[in-house]
């Protein structure tokens, strides 16, 4: 389909645009009213990423209300585990929870390599979603990393240490890497079916990159991540490492086209370490948004001038705090198209 603003795609390639696309991560879904009101008619999270047709509601909102230049599909990264055979519960206000874990070989065993069709109903709020925009901005499809969906999987839920997770890469690395592998197979169906049904491009969260020292880094997270981006060819990839400073060098490494930074790293430094062929996203704090219309100016104002006015996709550092007010959202949004343009 032929695409009425396809900004992010041009500035993934590297072109010179006419001003900075922007988006933010997570923008789908908690701080909007109008999300709010479709979630609160159905049983809970999980039944309004089951039911496509409220799913591509959702998904568009944020393009309608903020004027943002990409949709993301209305999902969640944990619905790779449960298609492999581990279901989660979303409790609310607390987050996710699996009611088994994997501990053992034989927890293993019980599970499965997931198809894209065992997760359909994100399949198909693609498809609608991506009738129902008729071209107005791409549509962003997406996975969590291999690592971030271990440590669910192993742990059970959030945690401050993951110290299962983390555990486990000592005392039994060949299930780890059984595992790992087995993910990074699921996800690699799973985003090829999603292209298919018209992702225009995908991205990768790897929200629990920094718990990891380097070298478990290397081995256990970024070895899977680089598989998934060898495996699709097929559109552009975005990896964003949470707080994976460290690995910043060797994500400019991988066959994606587009790195994620948080509001943490430095821009120039991080320019530097990946190098002039990739694409940066991001990276303001999500708490600049807390602060009035001046403050929010001058911060992207500053980030916008540190990136400069190629190769660069203007968002948050992170994902949009659930009780950010959206008039500043939007405010944000505004500024960086205004500022951005007059700087091309
Ligand atoms: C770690 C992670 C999860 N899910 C996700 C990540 C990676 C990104 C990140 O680091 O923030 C990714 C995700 N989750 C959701 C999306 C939808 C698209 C978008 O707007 O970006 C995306 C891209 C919907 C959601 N996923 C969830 C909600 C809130 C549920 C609700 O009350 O409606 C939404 C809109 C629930 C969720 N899902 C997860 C947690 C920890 C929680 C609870 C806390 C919270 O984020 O609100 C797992």
């Amino acid at each position: 389909m032929h695409l009425k603003n396809d900004l992010i795609l041009r500035t993934i390639k590297g072109e010179k645009t006419e001003r900075t696309p922007v988006w933010l991560m997570r923008q789908a879904g908690r701080i909007l009213p109008e999300y709010r009101a479709v979630r609160n008619s159905l049983s809970g999270f999980k039944e309004l990423v089951e039911t496509p047709e409220l799913a591509a509601e959702v998904t568009i909102q944020p393009v309608d209300i903020l004027g943002v230049d990409a949709a993301i599909i209305f999902s969640d990264i944990l619905v790779i585990p449960e298609a492999m055979g581990l279901p989660y519960e979303m409790i609310e206000k607390k987050g996710p929870r699996f009611p088994s874990t994997v501990k053992t070989a034989a927890d293993l065993k019980k599970l499965k390599i997931a198809e894209a069709d065992d997760i359909s109903y994100t399949i198909e709020a693609i498809k609608i979603t991506r009738k129902e925009l008729q071209g107005r901005v791409p549509l962003i499809g997406f996975a969590g990393a291999p690592w971030t969906i271990f440590a669910y999987m192993v742990e059970g839920s959030g945690s401050k240490t993951f110290s299962k997770a983390r555990a486990m890469l000592y005392t039994d690395p060949k299930m780890a890497h059984q595992l790992l592998q087995m993910i990074t197979d699921s996800t690699i169906n799973y985003l090829k079916g999603q292209i298919a049904a018209g992702a225009d491009l995908v991205q990768i969260f790897d929200s629990w990159a920094g718990i990891l020292p380097p070298a478990h880094y290397e081995e256990f997270s970024l070895k899977y991540i680089s598989q998934i981006c060898d495996a699709i060819p097929e559109v552009p990839k975005t990896v964003f490492a949470k707080d994976a400073y460290f690995a910043r060098k060797s994500l400019g490494q991988i066959n994606c086209n587009t790195i994620g930074l948080d509001w943490c790293m430095d821009i120039k430094e991080s320019r530097q370490l990946i190098g002039e062929n990739k694409t940066l996203q991001g990276n303001l704090d999500p708490c600049v948004l807390y602060a009035d219309e001046q403050a929010i100016t001058e911060a992207v104002k500053a980030m916008l001038d540190q990136f400069g006015p190629q190769r660069h996709i203007a968002n948050l550092g992170h994902g949009v705090y659930p009780d950010t007010d959206p008039g500043k959202v939007k405010f944000f949004v505004d500024t960086v198209k205004e500022y951005s343009a007059a700087m091309h």
